[in-house]
Parts: C-alpha cells; sequence; structure tokens
C-alpha cells in the first residue's frame, strides 16, 4: 500500500505575472515525490477553484495548495472548510495576505519546502453576509477601492497605491449604528474593516494585534479621514501600529452593521457588492492550513 499524501495544486492562470509552465515545472522539480502524490489542475473561470478543491476534499485529498493571489486563496478556502483537506498557498498574486500572515515564503521554491514539511495547524475563517473571508473583509472605503480596482485593467501594487492616492480624499463617510460586544452605537463610517488577519497583504497592517487562531474578530473602525489623518493612518499601517489617533479597535466575535444607505462590501480584497446591513461573524479553527514549523 502507497503511504504517500495526496496533493492537488489548484492554479489560476490569470493571477500573477509567472507562466502557468514556471510552476508546474517548479512543483516537479521541487516538490518531495516519496512524500506525495500531485495533480495539477487549472482554473477556467472565477469560482472554478472552490469546486475543484471541494471535489478534492470529497475524495479525501490530504492537501490542496492555492496556487495565486488572495482571492483563489479564499475561493480553494473556502472549498475546505471544516474538512481534514488543508489548505497550503504558492503565492502568486500582488498582496498575498494570508500567505504573508502565516509566514508562508513567497517565492514557490521557498513556500514548497514549507508543503514539503507538511505541518499543519487550524486557523479561524470569518464570515460576511455567508461569504468567508480569511484575512480581512470590510465596508466603506476600502471596499469601494476593491471595486475600482476590479474594474482596472493594470493589477499590481503600484496601481493600488495610486488608485488610493486618487479616491482617498474624494471619499465620504456614511453613518452607520453598529453593535459590537452588546453595545450599540451610531457612528460616522469611512472604513470598518473585519480583520482575521492582521494585514490586508503587502505589509499593511490593519489590525496589527489580530491573531488568527484566537477565534476573535478585530476590528478597525475609522470614522472621518482627513489629509492629515489619512498619512497618519498609512505610516501605522506599513509601520505595523495601531493608528489610535485615526481609528478604534475593538476585539469581537461579532458585529452587527446598518446603515441607511446601502454602502459597498469586500471580502479578501474581492468586492462584494452594495448592502445596508451587514453580520459578520467569527468561524473558530474552521480550516486547516499547512504553516512553516
Ligand atoms: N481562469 C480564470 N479566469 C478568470 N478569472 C479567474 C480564473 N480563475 C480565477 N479567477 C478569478 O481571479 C480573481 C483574482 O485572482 P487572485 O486574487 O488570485 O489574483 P490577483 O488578482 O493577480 O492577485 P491579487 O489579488 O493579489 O492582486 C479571483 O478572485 C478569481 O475569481
Amino acid at each position: 500500500m502507497s503511504h504517500q499524501s495526496t496533493i492537488r495544486f489548484i492554479i489560476n492562470p490569470t493571477s500573477g505575472p509567472k507562466s502557468r509552465q514556471d510552476v508546474a515545472a517548479l512543483i516537479a522539480l521541487h516538490l518531495d515525490k516519496n512524500k506525495y502524490r500531485h495533480e495539477i489542475v487549472y482554473t477556467a473561470h472565477a469560482g472554478h477553484a472552490t469546486d475543484l478543491a471541494k471535489e478534492a476534499a470529497d475524495k479525501g485529498c490530504n492537501i490542496v495548495v492555492a496556487v495565486g493571489g488572495d482571492g483563489t486563496v479564499n475561493e480553494v478556502a473556502r472549498g475546505l472548510l471544516y474538512s481534514e483537506t488543508a489548505l497550503a498557498i504558492l503565492p502568486k498574486g500582488s498582496g498575498n495576505g494570508l500567505a504573508r500572515h502565516l509566514l508562508v515564503p513567497l517565492n514557490i521554491k521557498g513556500a514548497l519546502r514549507i508543503i514539503n514539511r507538511g505541518y499543519t495547524s487550524f486557523i479561524d475563517s470569518g464570515n460576511i453576509n455567508g461569504h468567508p473571508f480569511f484575512t480581512t473583509a470590510g465596508i466603506g472605503f476600502d471596499a469601494y477601492i476593491s471595486s475600482v480596482f476590479a474594474g482596472n485593467s493594470k493589477r499590481g501594487l503600484k496601481t493600488y497605491v495610486q488608485l488610493v492616492l486618487k479616491e482617498v480624499m474624494k471619499y465620504r463617510h456614511l453613518p452607520i449604528k453598529a453593535t459590537i460586544n452588546g453595545s450599540v452605537f451610531d457612528s460616522d463610517c469611512y472604513v470598518m474593516a473585519f480583520a482575521n488577519a492582521a494585514q490586508y497583504g503587502n505589509n499593511a497592517y490593519i489590525a496589527p494585534m489580530a491573531n488568527i487562531q484566537d477565534g476573535m474578530l478585530d476590528v478597525c473602525l475609522v470614522r472621518q479621514l482627513n489629509f492629515r489623518k489619512a498619512l497618519h493612518l498609512s505610516y501605522c499601517m506599513l509601520t505595523k501600529q495601531l493608528a489610535t489617533d485615526s481609528a478604534e479597535y475593538f476585539q469581537t466575535n461579532a458585529v452587527e452593521v446598518e446603515t441607511e444607505q446601502e454602502i459597498m462590501y469586500h471580502a479578501d480584497g474581492d468586492f462584494m457588492g452594495k448592502a445596508s446591513r451587514f453580520s459578520v461573524h467569527m468561524e473558530p479553527k474552521s480550516l486547516k492550513v499547512v504553516v512553516p514549523a
């Protein structure tokens, strides 16, 4: 009988700059063949990775690897929730928030070394209006940026930063009613970010204290933003500090938000649409992941 573990690589051919040939060749070269029997499949359309991951989990596959950015990681991970199949990541996006949070190397060879060791652990996931997320979700400006970014043909960090700089002073806060830890309050909302992982990606830390295994959601509320506060917030995010001058932080396992007019929301950087009621909660230790020891 074979003692090999089974592993399926799901490659999003549209994410990141590398060609599909490169990744498949690197997998063939660096994966431990004594330990793993592997197969490689490619996504054909948005959403396909979830079906491919579910199918692998149903067949009892030991590990499913998301090869792409946080959008691909989200689609694969949601197909593996509450299963015995572990998610691994070969980071190929521009932000790589979950890979960075889990300290997975950002190069394919290094990430394959972590898979070859095969050490696993369980992490929490979040859920916003029925959509699972693994790094962050949010309402307000960050969701607005994800909506503009989605329609932009150019990707990458430079495009993202240019977009934020162009839009940050134009976007206006909106009134919300939030329920957190039993207290109900009215507030302005420029951004309300719900963090499972500490960062959005690219080492931009929206919730520096977030622990992905504590069963808690770290909420960062920015009520209003002017130029000085925007600079301070950006500086704190990039230096992994709490921006107590411009933001408030809460820890909770669930948040309810109501808004007078519909407002945009995102899950793991993917634009989800608009809503006027938001229900956000944690699902503790719901995903098995391959992590550095
Ligand atoms: N074959 C495909 N064709 C078109 N879109 C796809 C395909 N496979 C997956 N997608 C979509 O591509 C989206 C973006 O993928 P992903 O986030 O992994 O890459 P990226 O945009 O290059 O990275 P980043 O988000 O870090 O910039 C995913 O949300 C997914 O829905």
